[in-house]
């Protein structure tokens, strides 16, 4: 089954650009490599035999691999090249002529990099500088260099993601552990079942574990240490909220790297939403310190699809389309009453995308609250003056509202504002209870006449509690293929994701 997934996504548009991109990049030498072995190895790739077959190959990897040159030996290279470049700059021939008339102020900025000697004439042969003025400028154009600067090197945030050539990691003894933290999502058992599936037939790694209960597993219990194979996992795609259980906190990095140590654990895959990332930078950053040759990759999750830097994350459709449903209810309800209000509170601490995009499909929503806009209540383009507005043309009105939105307008005590998950996130006050008060308030003080009714639904839970759809699911098995062939290729401290519609893989830093 999991080749005919790996097949079918090889046949898309978006695997046949990876594949091409991957020819380019095929050998990339990238700083987020994970230390090689310390000699060439032969790997064996085989999902179904211990012995190497590479004819069995589901995804053409070549199974040879030579190791780069050893980071020290590199960074001696660059030093050395470095001060060789210093030497040219401060060489005598470079030194602007002292009778020389000073510079005009256009050419001011070449002083900074004169000529090369190499490129200028030979000391012996040079003639003594000219006073002239023609001389002078004859002498600025031989001693300065007017080409552009260099450019400095940058090693590129990210790089194409799917299968290598090569293999950065020997299968035989790798041994994976997988994490879930933080909210629930919409797809996290599939992303759970398609790296236990990847990793055993892609690459027969055969040592598969989840680590239970979030980044506390790891310093836990034995129990909480499950083998995973293929069988296990079978129909978890098919169940919402993670097997493995999500906690927020216990973030303790000693104990946790420690915990990966002693279970022998040479590849982490974290998933979670920006909280579990920046778990795993310290992770990934204490690996390093220890000198531990470890890879840890992120698979983001976050069904406020709040990272910015990649198009859209899994589970997020999934959740618009039950969040549809409850607007459609809001909106049944409203145009069924006289002068009716649905309101509808959907998720969203910091962004509405789920609101937005809700609304937007829906078409039956009037207003849409979102943590991005500030809005008021009372007076001169509040909300009640456009509801009234819509009420007394349409007979009813829909309000969805994302849960980050309006909290400056609750009031709270002192002990609510101090407030805190054990995660360290603001715990919020409840603005659907909230406003379908004001909204009851307001209509009772300005018309106490008419009737009037507000309808209020909260879907938060069931938005996110559910399995993936069809597109998540799809999407799900990309990321998870993503981060093992990001890992199997030697990577490490990276997170696999769609950008402008091509999957990569980026550095930790420009996600955080
Ligand atoms: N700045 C941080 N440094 C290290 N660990 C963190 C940090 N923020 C959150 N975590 C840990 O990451 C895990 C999940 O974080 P949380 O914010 O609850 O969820 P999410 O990953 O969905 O944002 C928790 O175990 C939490 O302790
Ligand atoms: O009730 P919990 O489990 O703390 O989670 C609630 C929060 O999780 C969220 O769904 C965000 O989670 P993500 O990390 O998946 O974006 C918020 O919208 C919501 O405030």
């Amino acid at each position: 089954m999991q080749n005919v997934i790996g097949d079918m996504l090889l046949n898309t548009k978006e695997q046949t650009n990876i594949n091409a991109m991957i020819r380019t990049v095929s050998h990339t030498r990238s700083k987020f490599k994970v230390k090689p072995p310390a000699s060439s190895v032969r790997f064996s790739v085989d999902s179904h035999q211990s012995t190497p077959h590479r004819a069995s190959l589901p995804l053409s990897l070549a199974d040879t691999w030579t190791p780069p040159p050893p980071l020290r030996r590199q960074q001696r290279h660059r030093r050395r090249r470095h001060r060789a470049d210093q030497h040219h700059r401060d060489a005598p021939a470079a030194q602007p002529p002292r009778r020389a008339a000073p510079p005009r102020r256009a050419d001011r900025r070449l002083l900074l990099r004169p000529r090369t000697p190499s490129r200028a004439t030979p000391t012996s042969s040079r003639r003594p500088p000219s006073t002239s003025p023609r001389g002078t400028s004859l002498l600025r154009h031989a001693f300065f260099d007017l080409s552009p600067p260099p450019r400095r090197r940058r090693s590129s945030p990210t790089a194409a993601a799917g299968p290598r050539e090569c293999l950065g990691v020997d299968p035989a003894p790798a041994r994976a552990a997988l994490v879930t933290c933080g909210g629930l999502c919409p797809g996290l058992n599939t992303v759970l079942r398609e790296l236990v599936v990847g990793l055993h037939e892609l690459y027969g790694v055969r040592d598969v574990f989840g680590v239970a209960a979030g980044y506390r597993g790891f310093y836990g219990a034995d129990e909480d240490h499950v083998r995973l194979d293929p069988a296990t996992v079978d129909d978890w795609h098919k169940k919402g909220g993670t097997v493995l259980k999500t906690t927020r906190g216990g973030f303790d990095l000693n104990k946790i790297v420690d915990g990966i140590v002693a279970r022998g654990y040479t590849q982490i895959y974290a998933i979670g939403g920006d909280g579990t990332m920046r778990g795993a930078v310290a992770i990934f950053q204490e690996f390093k310190r220890r000198g531990l040759n470890i890879s840890i990759t992120g698979i983001p999750k976050t069904v406020d699809n709040d990272i910015g830097i990649i198009d859209r994350s899994f589970g997020f459709q999934t959740a618009v389309e039950i969040a549809q449903q409850a607007i459609d209810a809001a909106h049944v309800e409203a145009v069924s009453a006289v002068n009716g209000i649905g309101l509808v509170k959907l998720m969203g601490r910091s962004t509405g995308h789920i609101a937005l995009h809700a609304t937007l499909s829906s078409r039956d929503v009037d207003c849409c609250l979102i943590p991005e806009v500030p809005f008021h209540l009372e007076g001169k383009g509040g909300l009640f003056e456009f509801l009234y507005s819509r009420i007394k043309e349409k007979g009813h009105a829909v309000i969805v509202v994302a849960e980050g939105a309006g909290q400056e307008l609750i009031p709270r005590t002192d002990d609510q504002k101090r407030e805190q998950d054990e995660s360290g996130n603001i715990v919020f006050l409840d603005v659907g209870p909230f406003l379908k008060s004001e909204l009851g308030r307001w209509w009772k003080r300005e018309h106490p006449n008419e009737l009037f009714t507000v309808k209020y639904i909260d879907p938060t839970y069931m938005i996110r509690a559910v399995p993936a759809n069809a597109t998540d699911n799809l999407y799900c098995t990309l990321l998870a293929h993503s981060a093992i062939h990001g890992v199997m290729a030697g990577f490490t401290g990276f997170v696999p994701g769609p950008k402008t519609g091509l999957t990569v893989i980026f550095r930790w830093k420009i996600l955080l």
